[in-house]
């Protein structure tokens, strides 16, 4: 992998980022302003989702330093293949390709150190010599916070929206109103906000307890004048979901029907 480029290399390689990024039609950046929110969460079932209605989706995990996305899809063993100088997306299900830093590591659990420019060359390559089918939607996993990832993420995929990912405690809304302001400075248009672990609902008694507190996240939302796409609430589906890799299989009903709604109104906010 290649980190110190000649001028003409990149001249080379935003070409070919232009021309896959020309064929997809929706580019979708998960971001949060802290960590462990439920941001990958949020981004494989956003994925699983849209792919299971039929639509044509890669799945790009950018959080090099962790990336979760292969876990939570139980591709755990992920080794992406390469084919001459084009490395081969992991077809998930018919309608979903994956890509993360993980299927090129050699031993997945040894850690990345790797600074700024490094990043930046390895997202760039995953969008100009990975084979991707044409998409529908392009879904980028990208690590809390406004580091070298969601930058690269803004400045390199023409067209990217974002879609912000909190909880409802204000240490984590204090977090996105930068996440806001981040989209802001770059103008990266948001597509609106989706407060995680919002509450739990009782197996036992079917009432709603507020853990976290709730509601925080749509507030936000409309002080920025910006759009509320949803909730989810705390359910132990997901960690099964997430610690199994069965995706959407392990969640409630009532989780299932929350993230559809999400998925819903994304669907009609890009329509
Ligand atoms: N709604 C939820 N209910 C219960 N557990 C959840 C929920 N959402 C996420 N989790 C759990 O919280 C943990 C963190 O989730 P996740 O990895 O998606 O967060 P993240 O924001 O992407 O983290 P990171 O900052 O490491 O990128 C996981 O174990 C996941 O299963």
């Amino acid at each position: 992998m290649a980190c110190h480029s000649s001028n003409q290399e990149l001249e080379v390689q935003s070409q070919k980022i232009d021309n896959f990024l020309q064929n997809v039609k929706h580019k979708i950046v998960v971001m949060s302003g802290k960590g462990g929110v439920g941001k990958s969460t949020v981004a494989t079932n956003l994925a699983v989702f849209l792919s299971n209605q039929g639509y044509k989706v890669g799945l790009l995990d950018v959080d090099v330093h962790g990336p979760s996305v292969a876990g939570l899809l139980g591709l755990t063993g992920l080794k992406l293949n390469t084919d001459g100088n084009q490395i081969l997306p992991y077809q998930y299900n018919e309608h979903l390709e994956v890509v993360s830093i993980q299927g090129l590591l050699d031993q997945p659990d040894a850690p990345l150190i790797w600074r700024g420019p490094v990043k930046i060359g390895i997202i760039r390559q995953f969008l100009s010599d990975v084979a991707w089918g044409p998409l529908d939607f392009l879904i980028i996993d990208s690590p809390p916070g406004t580091g070298d990832e969601p930058l690269t993420v803004a400045q390199t995929v023409t067209g990217c929206q974002a879609v912000i990912v909190t909880t409802p405690q204000e240490i984590a809304l204090a977090d996105v109103r930068k996440s806001i302001q981040f989209c802001q400075l770059v103008h990266m248009p948001i597509l609106g906000l989706i407060e995680n672990m919002s509450g739990f609902v009782c197996p036992t008694c079917g009432n709603l307890h507020a853990i976290f507190k709730n509601g925080g996240g749509k507030k936000t939302a409309a002080a920025y004048q910006l759009s509320f796409l949803g909730d989810l609430p705390i359910d132990p589906g997901v960690v099964i979901a997430g610690d199994t890799g069965k995706s959407i299989d392990s969640l409630t009903s009532h989780t299932k029907e929350k993230m559809q709604g999400i998925v819903n109104q994304l669907l009609q906010k890009l329509s």
